[in-house]
């Protein structure tokens, strides 16, 4: 186990199992051409060394022949397996890149909550997860090459220990330093990646900021672009410094290391020249050994070079192996239980929440019930807690203390598929999918993604049809100009952008596809629509809630006054409870928020108490009036 808590042998089987099962044959056959190109140097030496002999002793014509003819076979074999091997690796490869990827992804999916999306540590490792999976060719290839490179240098060894078993060792003691150090820097620069993960996800996060349209409007308005980028380049800066300090470790590693084969290759030439000289060598022998030791360095620098690579590599798809082997953030249920529709209601027994130890309580203890086929609102000042109640409803969190039951069932005895099959809803934050207007909708449904007459059906309860059918390419349309190419920049039929209010509707028609569910949820569902927009969405709502459980979250009072029950969400607990009627007779916060909200629609502005002075309504009026009778 790494500091960073990545088990390298657990990462090796895994990553031979993954490559088996995607790739077999092309592995096996990446094998063998590998032995080939791994055998074909050697041959090729010996070869050699047996023509320039026999040139320079007495061998025959026919003999001669024969040798260059094995000679030219060999060369030919040698200069195709290797595009085969490549071919073949690449095969590999990409198998193993779209298993790893598949099973990274649906690891990801299988986290029932929202935990690990919110930790940072977990975000370093899946983005170093992604890294690994496009590794994991490399593990294998890596190691084939291992041993390739290994049964080079085994025959070349063997052809050196032929000619001189000192030279041999002296080569051979050269490569146990640069295998030492090769590792210790393979170590070192994974542990440099993990150290550096914060201020690149900080970097990545100041980039995205600076380059996509959501923050284009503000940056550009407030003219924050000087900021966000000293902030990317400082984030940047702090990355590139631990780079630096870990390539200026590997310079000067790996220069003493090459000073070293350099020093022990010329030295071997100089005492070869000498032997053959005084006729202890022949000139095919000084041949071999030229060659001999070039190669034994190359394949043993190779060979290093390879083990550091699978170190590194393997360390890498550790955090892989760690993600798809994590354990799910909320404990699944040991024995789950079936979840029959809603029948009686969904009760919040004292629920208690808080985020973490860390953070302050959110909810001290909700009671409420949600009546089976009531509608309920749920109101409350900014950071009351409301959606992180609805976040509960949905089992993205565990209360920390208390319960919620599902018609008497502990949610937590349900598989969250399972409750989340039964609920409907769109979140304050929704998302706005740059998909057609068709799969933007038909994400609340993918099954119903081709039933054109169901999506249209659910869009023309969130009044939005009339508009995405008029679309250049109707449902078709992209809501995006994102994937727009070059050539179709002027053609609108490529795409097209919608308004914040034409996106919540569209929105609402996603969670509307979800026909049937037992509970439907809708956090701040009209805040963006103007006031007939929001009015119409309200009287669509109504009916489409009539007779089913929902839960409406609204700071707009006027919206959930008609609600069968409204509760009202202050200090982590339910301060008051009632219809419209009896909060307003209460006159507690409900009634205050209430009539200060009213006010605002009735307050007629007295023009003769209003206030005069620059600015002012008065004066801009008299402003306009001097300036256009005088113009
Ligand atoms: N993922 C989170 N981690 C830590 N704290 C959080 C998280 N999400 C929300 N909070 C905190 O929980 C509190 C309640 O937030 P919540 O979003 O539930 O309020 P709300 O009532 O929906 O507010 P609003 O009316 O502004 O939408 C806030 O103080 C917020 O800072």
């Amino acid at each position: 186990m790494t500091a960073d808590g990545v088990r390298l042998s657990a990462a090796a089987r895994e990553a031979v199992a993954t490559g088996w099962s995607a790739a077999a044959a092309p592995m096996i056959g990446y094998g063998f051409t590998l032995l080939g190109t791994a055998v074909a140097p050697v041959a090729v030496a010996w070869l050699t060394k047996l023509v320039i002999d026999g040139l320079t002793g007495s061998a025959t014509m026919a003999g001669l022949l024969g040798l260059a003819a094995g000679l030219a076979g060999t060369g030919v074999v040698a200069a195709i397996l290797p595009h085969c091997s490549r071919y073949l690796g690449g095969q590999v490869g990409r198998a193993m890149a779209a298993t790893t990827t598949d099973r990274l992804f649906t690891a990801t999916a299988r986290f029932p909550g929202l935990r690990p999306f919110e930790d940072p540590r977990f975000l370093d490792r899946l983005r170093l997860a992604q890294e690994g999976t496009a590794r994991a060719e490399g593990i294998v290839t890596e190691t084939f090459g291992l041993i390739r490179s290994a049964v080079t240098v085994i025959g070349f060894v063997g052809s050196l220990l032929v000619i001189s078993p000192v030279m041999t060792m002296v080569v051979l003691c050269a490569a146990g330093p640069a295998l030492v150090a090769q590792l210790k820097l393979s170590r070192r620069r994974t542990a440099m990646m993990w150290q550096i993960g914060p201020a690149e996800r900080q970097q990545l996060f100041y980039s995205t900021l600076l380059s996509t349209i959501e923050a284009a409007k503000e940056i550009r308005l407030f003219n924050a672009g000087g900021f966000l980028r000293g902030r990317l380049m400082a984030e940047l800066s702090t990355a590139h410094a631990g780079r630096r300090r870990m390539d200026r470790k590997e310079l000067s590693a790996e220069g003493a290391l090459a000073l070293l084969s350099a020093v022990v290759a010329g030295g071997g030439l100089v005492w070869a020249i000498a032997a053959a000289r005084t006729g202890t060598l022949t000139v095919g022998d000084v041949s071999m050994f030229t060659v001999a030791v070039v190669a034994v360095q190359g394949g043993l620098d190779a060979l290093v070079n390879g083990i550091a690579t699978t170190d590194h590599n393997l360390r890498l798809f550790g955090h892989y192996v760690a993600v798809i082997r994590a354990e799910p953030d909320l404990p699944a249920p040991a024995d789950p239980v079936p979840l029959p529709p809603l029948r009686r209601g969904i009760e919040l027994r004292d629920v208690w929440f808080r985020y973490s130890d860390e953070h302050p309580w959110i909810l001290r203890g909700v009671d409420l019930y949600l009546p089976y086929g009531a509608s309920v609102a749920l109101v409350g000042l900014n950071g009351a807690g409301k959606s992180t109640l609805v976040k509960l409803l949905c089992r993205f969190y565990d209360p920390t203390r208390g319960a919620i039951l599902w018609d008497g069932t502990d949610l937590r005895d349900v598989r969250p598929e399972d409750l989340r099959e039964r609920i409907s809803g769109v979140f304050q934050d929704h998302m706005a999918y740059d998909f057609s207007a068709r799969d933007n909708i038909g994400v609340g449904d993918t099954g119903a993604r081709d039933d054109l007459g169901r999506i249209r059906a659910a869009a023309r309860r969130a009044g939005v049809d009339e508009l995405l059918a008029g679309l250049p390419r109707g449902y078709d349309t992209l809501l995006t100009r994102m994937f727009t190419s070059e050539e179709d920049r002027e053609d609108s039929a490529t795409g097209v952008v919608l308004s914040g209010g034409q996106w919540q509707r569209t929105a609402l028609a996603r969670a509307f596809l979800r026909d049937g569910r037992d509970l439907m949820i809708l956090d701040e569902p009209s805040s963006g629509l103007d006031p007939e927009a929001e009015a119409d969405v309200h009287a669509r709502m109504r009916r489409h809630r009539a007779g089913q459980t929902s839960l409406l979250i609204s700071h707009r009072l006027n919206t959930v006054r008609d609600a069968g029950l409204i509760v009202v969400l202050k200090d982590g607990v339910v301060a008051e409870r009632g219809g419209h009627d009896d909060l307003m007779a209460v006159d507690g916060v409900y009634a205050r928020l209430f009539r200060l909200q009213a006010r605002g629609y009735h307050e007629v502005p007295d023009r003769d108490a209003a206030p005069t002075g620059p600015g002012t309504g008065e004066e801009v009026k008299k402003e306009c009036w001097t300036s256009s009778s005088t113009g």
